[in-house]
């Protein structure tokens, strides 16, 4: 489609492989051709299907410049963010230039058809990132709202230095409050129970806040060290949905060797929201002040 090369703004770049594809977008790898730097080159289709639909079409192209100031606002803010190295739009295309990872849904895969458990120093290491990264959003009224492995990237020669690439329904909120926002995002292992309870109640309308991002990075630990999901034993989405929106008790925690963990992912997984730590309480916790 591109001739194996693509322009972005003057630049020349190589394309190589599908490494991803999102609803609408197809992400490569490649090379920047003055440096030879490995990049990821995230494309859009900005067109709607039917070529008759302007306003599907100017949707997506706002969704797409949406996306670029999103995270070109977070480069100097958070370094946890992906970096984006260059980007422009088209009549048919969006195209990002970003640095080149590979997905942390892919390393937890691995470990899962090995056998072999991630190492307490790694999980460690991944997790302490995974707060900081919604620590710097938190901090500016950020909630990130769909906080799940996809959605981080490991880079760096060792591959352990995470990004989170995909701020899609992040938004802004002043400290401790929770708002409506309309959405469906979440895939139901990662979703809080107060945001399942607000979805009945509110039906297309979702509620929730800050400490649905601290659930998440609880679930995220969960499966770190469990190789296992806490839900994993519950079959289809809606059961767990179902389960998540009547659940009264908290989440109750297998034994674990390090008892930091084990207390820290208790706290993570109250299903009373207000109950669970917020992020500063996180980033103080003996398993990651220790
Ligand atoms: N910088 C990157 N390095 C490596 N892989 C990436 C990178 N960015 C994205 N990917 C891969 O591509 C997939 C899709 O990317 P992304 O999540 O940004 O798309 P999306 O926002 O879901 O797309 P859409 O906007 O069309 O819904 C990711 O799940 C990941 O596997």
């Amino acid at each position: 489609m591109f001739n194996n090369r693509i322009v972005v703004r003057g630049v020349h770049y190589t394309l190589q492989d599908e490494i991803g594809h999102g609803l609408h977008s197809i992400v490569y790898g490649g090379h920047d051709l003055d440096n030879g730097q490995s990049v990821a080159i995230k494309v859009t289709n900005l067109a709607h299907g039917s070529f008759h639909s302007k306003a599907g079409t100017e949707s997506r192209r706002q969704s797409f410049w949406k996306e670029i100031d999103m995270l070109l606002y977070l480069q100097a803010l958070n370094p946890y963010v992906i970096r984006i190295f260059n980007y422009d739009n088209n009549d048919q295309y969006g195209t990002i230039v970003m640095e080149l990872g590979k997905t942390f849904r892919d390393t937890l895969l691995e470990h899962v058809h090995s056998r072999i458990p991630i190492p307490p120093f790694l999980i460690h290491r991944f997790w302490s990132q995974m707060v900081e990264a919604i620590y710097y959003l938190h901090r500016i009224g950020i909630v990130h709202g769909d906080c799940k492995p996809e959605n981080f990237i490991q880079v760096g020669p060792d591959e352990t230095s995470l990004r989170l690439i995909d701020m899609g329904i992040s938004f802004q909120l002043p400290p401790n409050v929770t708002s409506h926002i309309h959405t469906a995002a979440g895939t139901p292992d990662y979703v809080s129970p107060e945001m399942v309870n607000s979805r009945i109640g509110l039906s297309s309308k979702s509620k929730y806040g800050y400490k649905a991002d601290i659930w998440a990075l609880g679930v995220i630990l969960y499966e770190m060290a469990f190789g296992v999901r806490p839900l994993h034993g519950l079959g289809s989405n809606a059961t767990k949905l179902s389960f998540l929106g009547q659940l009264q008790r908290n989440i109750s925690i297998p034994n674990h060797p390090d008892k930091n963990l084990r207390d820290i992912l208790k706290r993570c997984l109250r299903s009373n929201p207000r109950r669970r730590p917020n992020i500063e309480q996180l980033l103080n916790h003996r398993y990651l002040a220790g």
